[in-house]
């Protein structure tokens, strides 16, 4: 019994064990399956929480589920967790970090409160970059787990265009627009920013509180039939400034601004109200090129419900009702609460204040000092040169040389101020690029000295530094003017090859490739450049050519023409060769100019006094932009600022060569004749100056060889004496002291003095003998005896005759016993002496008394001559038999030597000294260079 109650018992734990577990098993399905069905029903809960935001889960959770249920709360907490997660780090630093770039970027009124500026007149540049940012309002992010604001803005100037969408309500639109015009036009000086606005809808009362700018001209309202009127307007004018301000190359205003440190235009906004319908086609197609092309040109669109699409960036801003916003710059997940405006009453008082600041400055005088940049020499020439030259309505108006409008043809009748606006353009250039950047050849055909004010003067030591080269009083000698045009041909064609070397073909190209290089713009001002053309003859011939050359290709390689005249009608150069008048694209017309401008622009003839036509259009009407000149000839305009600048110099710098046609160049001061030293084999002859830009001097290389005699051929006494002193002198500072013989024969009581002076200076150094008319025939014919003894190692003797021909009589006189007469002599001299390095430097009064020493024989043993007063046409036996065409002037000889030239050219004798005070001076010099 005992067994069998024992294994029941065990059975019945058995079945409890197994009840027990069966239970146990169950249990845990069951809370298995609640603890699932729980999850499933957060993540449902997490589902349409998703679906439906998590603010808005927030704001509204019975939408979602039954805010007691704890599987929804769980999930919600969940979503919370993952928000603020997500948004921990925009929540730490996103607000303060925008708040923080948005001062930056919007300073001032772009983006303080209005009450901290309106009413202020702006004082901003407008040549300074604009802000990038112009704020419209507050963001928040309402998903935010904390909606902390920041700033809201829309980039505009120089960014982008700006379209935004009603919901109907205009209001909010009107008031978002005129807050931010009134931004802009806070910002800068009154007029760099003008309004176009146009209202489908309304004649007047679109942006009411702005209607006092439309007096000053800083608004502009246009009728709402007549949208073309204001599409037409911005498309000339960003026409206008492709091919006037953006010429020189620049892709954008603010490219050039960048560069060069102005902005010649203001910024243009065109507003258009619409009411959503579409425009038509092509007005709808010009807004859109508007839209494309007018951000470079400074022209800017606001739309209000009007459909634009372009590649050109545009923003948007989407009102929502209640002064709220969405824009393409904060996203669709931020609302922008709008700014609040500031009252008609405000408004219209600010922009009274604005627009009569405009007129003011408008109205007020500019003068030369506004030409002038606070900062000298701050702009580069790479892609070019520009600066203002007078002023429109209290605006700078602004010339061009570059590759686009390479020269310039200013015309005026006389007294009309043509040298007035040279002095206000070179002042303008002048103080904005350096002496690195440009260089300056002024010529003068002008009688009167107004350009010698660009060298050191007794009076005021200072000069231009730009100037390399002025040319004053050169009327009667064209021959400088064809100087400075071949040696820009020169230039033209040296800068051509290193632009070859560097496999490139233009200056601005140059430059990229040799950044270490020195290459300047070059300018060339020729004041009644006319002269150049005066005559049939050929320098005109060669002027024309060498101009048309310059002309064609200096664009290319930064050498720029600035042609002025009183009238250019008459000049054939011009007329007859379209060619080179083509290239002339930048005309300034003065008053009364004629045919400056094209045939069918008059507006030269309607000019009021010291005004001028700028076109950069080849004179075309549409490019006509009238400025006033101010005065920059009166005292302390140019010259202080050329005083300013020169000051800028260290002290190596030099001043520009001057070139004055009135005076003779000093012997003891030229480069070339300072220059002269011992330690040359073949010593040579200084006789003049030759007419070019370097102010060379003529000179004859006394060689051993036939024919190196010089011959000074005229009457006049001053010009021959000068030679022949000028000859001498030179030689005697080539050779050690008593390395050269000297025989000066004074022929003729007038040359008396003018041959003491020169050998009292020779005697310093050197053995001279000083023979007169009755001891001329004894001295040559000792000289031609001593020629047949001479060797190589005797020094050089040099045979100088003031008035040959004086002692021509004496010398015909045959010796009693010879049969041989003086003239035989000098002739035997003249033949046979330069091998032995005997050399005859002799005045003759005329041509035929040259012949009448040299004999029947050819003249080919004067191997050089320089002629005063003869004509062309009686050298020729000289020359080679080549026609000369010379007609003598005062003061200029003509100059040959049979071997270097293949034509005669013109040289100014030198300035010697008086012969008595000046001996001490010139004596020093010769010692200096000597010993
Ligand atoms: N913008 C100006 N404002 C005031 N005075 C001016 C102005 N332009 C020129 N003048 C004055 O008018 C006079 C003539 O000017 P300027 O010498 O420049 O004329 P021009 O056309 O070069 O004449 P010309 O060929 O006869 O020399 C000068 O006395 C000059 O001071």
């Amino acid at each position: 019994m005992g067994k069998r109650n024992d294994r029941r018992d065990r059975v019945r734990a058995a079945v409890r064990r197994l009840r027990s577990s069966v239970a146990t098993a169950l249990g845990a399905a069951e809370n298995e399956h609640a603890r699932v069905i729980a999850e499933c029903a957060q993540q449902e809960f997490a589902l349409r929480i998703a679906q439906a935001g998590t603010a808005t889960a927030e704001r509204d959770p019975q939408e979602i589920g039954d805010p007691a249920d704890v599987a929804f709360q769980a999930a919600m907490r969940e979503a919370l967790a993952d928000r603020a997660e997500i948004y921990a780090e925009w929540t730490t630093e996103g607000p303060g970090q925008l708040a923080q770039l948005m001062a930056e970027a919007a300073p001032g009124s772009a983006g303080l409160p209005w009450p901290e500026w309106l009413g202020q007149v702006g004082a901003r540049e407008s040549a300074a970059p604009p802000p990038e940012l112009w704020r419209i309002g507050t963001a928040v992010v309402p998903d935010s787990p904390d909606r902390k604001p920041f700033p809201a803005a829309v980039p505009l100037l120089d960014e982008a265009h700006l379209r935004i969408t009603t919901d109907g309500n205009a209001d909010s639109a009107e008031a978002l627009v005129q807050d931010l015009l009134l931004r802009l036009l806070s910002h800068f000086q009154p007029g760099a920013v003008r309004l176009h606005v146009w209202d489908v809808a309304q004649l007047t009362g679109t942006l009411p509180g702005l209607y006092p700018l439309t007096r000053a001209g800083l608004l502009t309202a246009h009728d709402p039939t007549r949208l073309d009127e204001m599409l037409d307007a911005l498309s000339d004018h960003i026409r206008r400034i492709h091919t006037s301000a953006l010429l020189g190359g620049h892709t954008s205003l603010r490219a050039l601004a960048e560069e060069k440190g102005h902005r010649s235009e203001p910024w243009r906004i065109g507003v258009l109200f619409g009411n959503g319908e579409p425009l038509r086609e092509e007005q709808q197609q010009q807004l859109q090129r508007i839209a494309r092309s007018g951000p470079a040109c400074g022209i800017h669109l606001i739309v209000v419900d009007m459909s634009l699409s372009v590649s050109s960036a545009i923003e948007s801003v989407r009102l929502i009702g209640e002064d709220r916003a969405r824009t393409s710059t904060t996203g669709p997940e931020a609302v922008v609460t709008l700014d609040e405006s500031p009252s008609r009453n405000e408004v219209t008082k600010a922009c009274t204040t604005i627009g009569e600041a405009f007129l003011a400055r408008r109205a007020r005088v500019r003068t030369f000092e506004d030409l002038v940049p606070e900062q000298y020499w701050a702009h580069s020439s790479k892609t070019g040169l520009q600066a203002p030259v007078g002023f429109n309505e209290g605006e700078p108006v602004w010339i061009t040389l570059g590759d686009s409008s390479p020269h310039t043809l200013i015309g005026g009748p006389s007294g009309s101020g043509k040298t007035n606006f040279l002095f206000g353009m070179l002042g303008g250039l002048a103080a904005r690029y350096s002496p690195d950047e440009l260089e300056l050849y002024l010529l003068d055909f002008k009688e009167g000295v107004s350009f010698a004010q660009f060298t050191p003067g007794k009076r005021d030591p200072s000069w231009l530094p730009h100037a390399q080269l002025v040319g004053v009083n050169v009327n009667t000698d064209r021959e400088f003017g064809l100087a400075l045009l071949r040696f820009l041909a020169d230039e033209m064609r040296r800068r051509a090859e290193a632009a070859k070397e560097h496999e490139v073909t233009k200056l601005e190209e140059l430059r990229t490739e040799n950044p270490g290089g020195r290459w300047p713009r070059i300018v060339a001002v020729i004041d009644e450049f006319q002269y150049l053309f005066a005559d049939r003859d050929n320098v005109t011939a060669q002027a024309t050519a060498l101009l048309e050359d310059v002309a064609r290709r200096g664009r290319s390689q930064g050498i720029h023409l600035v042609l002025a005249s009183q009238d250019v009608s008459g000049i054939e150069a011009f007329w007859g060769k379209p060619a080179i008048f083509e290239q002339f694209i930048l005309r300034i017309a003065l008053p009364k100019a004629r045919r400056v401008l094209g045939e069918q622009n008059q507006a030269a003839m309607e000019l009021p006094r010291w005004h001028a036509v700028v076109n950069h259009e080849s004179g075309v009407k549409h490019g006509n932009e009238i400025a006033r000149v101010p005065d920059a000839t009166a005292r302390n305009t140019f010259d202080a600022l050329q005083l300013e600048l020169w000051k800028q110099l260290d002290e190596s710098a030099a001043p520009p060569r001057l070139f004055d046609g009135s005076n003779l160049p000093v012997l003891s001061t030229l480069d070339d004749y300072r220059q002269l030293s011992t330690s040359v084999s073949t010593p040579k002859a200084l006789l003049g100056q030759i007419i070019d830009v370097d102010g060379t001097a003529a000179a004859v290389r006394l060689t051993r060889s036939p024919g190196r005699n010089i011959a000074v051929i005229g009457s006049v006494r001053v010009d021959a004496v000068s030679v022949l002193g000028a000859a001498a002198l030179s030689l005697a500072r080539q050779h050690r002291r008593g390395g050269i013989r000297f025989t000066v024969a004074s022929l003729l009581d007038d040359v008396d003095d003018d041959a003491r002076h020169i050998v009292d200076q020779l005697r310093e150094k050197h053995e001279v003998e000083l023979v007169g008319l009755d001891d001329i025939e004894q001295t040559l014919t000792e000289v031609a005896a001593s020629i047949d003894g001479r060797t190589g190692a005797d020094i050089p003797h040099c045979v100088l005759l003031y008035a040959a021909d004086a002692a021509q009589t004496t010398l015909e006189r045959k010796d009693p016993t010879t049969r041989v007469s003086g003239v035989d002599h000098l002739r035997k001299i003249l033949k046979q002496g330069p091998e032995s390095r005997v050399h005859v430097i002799g005045w003759w009064r005329s041509v035929q008394r040259v012949k009448n020493t040299l004999g029947m024989g050819p003249v080919d043993d004067i191997g050089a001559w320089v002629a005063f007063d003869v004509h062309g046409q009686e050298l020729a036996t000289f020359a080679a038999g080549q026609i000369v065409s010379w007609s003598p002037r005062a003061r200029r000889g003509l100059f040959f030597d049979r071997a270097v030239h293949s034509r005669p050219e013109v040289i100014l004798p030198f300035d010697l000294g008086e012969p008595q005070p000046q001996a001490t001076e010139q004596t020093g010099a010769l010692e200096e260079a000597g010993d």
